[in-house]
């Protein structure tokens, strides 16, 4: 059999549909609740063996592509527990926003696991490949199913729903950097912040019911990144004013989505959105993707 040199993965972004924070535990994460869905907007990761060592270059200079490198440190561990003594050339084609909210170096570090697993034939698991992924990030192990899907634990402990339905995402990433570490450590948990109903969510995803779900859209992240950047809800509330059914902040921010089922609708409020806030926000459409098998 011929053997295969090289391969492209594609990375995809996320968007959290609900984020609660239960509490803090004691190995210092925080225990999660929260709805994840693939989208497709979506990094490409070529994979190349090459003698020697692991080496990775990204087509955003602001990246840093060394051993900070999600996709680096993920080549890194699969060679080591592996004992591969190939090295690889990895290069990203960066499209997901960095620093996001939208699980962008994640998705990197997924596409190179399963695509390290593919090049050398390595017969990892998915479950083996999850746990190789939840040593490096709490939301790799999403990345690696995709689809949409209930992540508890710290992230990492996932239960799949039914799809969600089709549906449009608007996105605008303010160019403000947040640091996921800082939003969990600023975050207190208070009497007046509204909590996801996420069994409301699933039942609204059982029956394929639109409404029932975008209602619901609540991510309790947002009472840290709202008091210290009120763009974040000048960008929710012109969303909803534009059309969009409901609008969110994705996971830790500073990325605000908006659903629409109408792609016309999408493109009209991202038209909309990028006169008003200019080159202060980074405007894409996407659409979600479900679970490819
Ligand atoms: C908030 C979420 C929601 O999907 O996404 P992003 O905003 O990063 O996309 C995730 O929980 C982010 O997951 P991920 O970005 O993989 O985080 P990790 O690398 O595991 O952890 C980074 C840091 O965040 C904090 N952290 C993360 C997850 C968690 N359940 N509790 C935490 O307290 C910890 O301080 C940890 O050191
Ligand atoms: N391959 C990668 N792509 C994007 N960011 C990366 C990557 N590797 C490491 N990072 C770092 O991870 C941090 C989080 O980025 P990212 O995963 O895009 O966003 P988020 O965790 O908010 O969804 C950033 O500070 C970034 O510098």
């Amino acid at each position: 059999m011929l053997s295969v040199e090289s391969l492209q993965v594609e990375a995809y972004a996320k968007i959290n549909i609900t984020l609660d924070v239960l509490h803090k535990r004691a190995d210092g994460y925080h225990e999660v609740s929260m709805i994840m869905q693939a989208i497709d907007l979506h990094d490409t990761v070529s994979l190349k063996k090459q003698n020697g060592d692991i080496t990775v270059e990204a087509n955003i200079p602001a990246l840093a592509c060394d051993d900070s490198n999600l996709a680096y440190r993920a080549a890194r561990l699969v060679r080591e527990s592996c004992h591969i003594t190939e090295g690889v050339h990895i290069v990203l084609d960066k499209q997901i926003p960095l620093a996001a909210g939208l699980a962008g170096g994640s998705s990197n570090a997924a596409a190179v696991l399963k695509g390290m697993n593919q090049l050398w034939q390595l017969g990892l698991t998915q479950a083996e490949l999850e746990a190789l992924g939840a040593s490096l990030g709490s939301d790799i192990p999403f990345c690696l199913r995709g689809g949409t899907m209930l992540a508890t634990g710290r992230g990492e402990i996932l239960t799949p729903l039914p799809a969600m339905p089709c549906c449009y995402v608007v996105l605008a990433k303010p160019g403000i950097c947040v640091s996921t570490a800082q939003v969990y450590g600023r975050y207190r948990s208070a009497e007046q912040i509204v909590h996801p109903d996420t069994q409301g969510v699933i039942a609204g995803l059982e029956r394929q019911d639109l409404p029932a779900v975008t209602q619901r859209l609540c991510n309790v992240l947002e009472s840290v990144t709202v008091t210290e950047y009120p763009l974040i809800d000048e960008l929710k509330q012109s969303m909803k004013r534009y059309g969009v059914m409901n609008s969110l902040m994705s996971g830790s921010g500073p990325t605000v989505f908006g659903l629409t089922p109408d792609q016309e609708q999408a493109n009209y409020v991202a038209d909309r959105l990028s006169s008003q806030f200019k080159d202060k926000v980074d405007i894409r459409v996407a659409k979600t993707l479900a679970r490819v098998e």
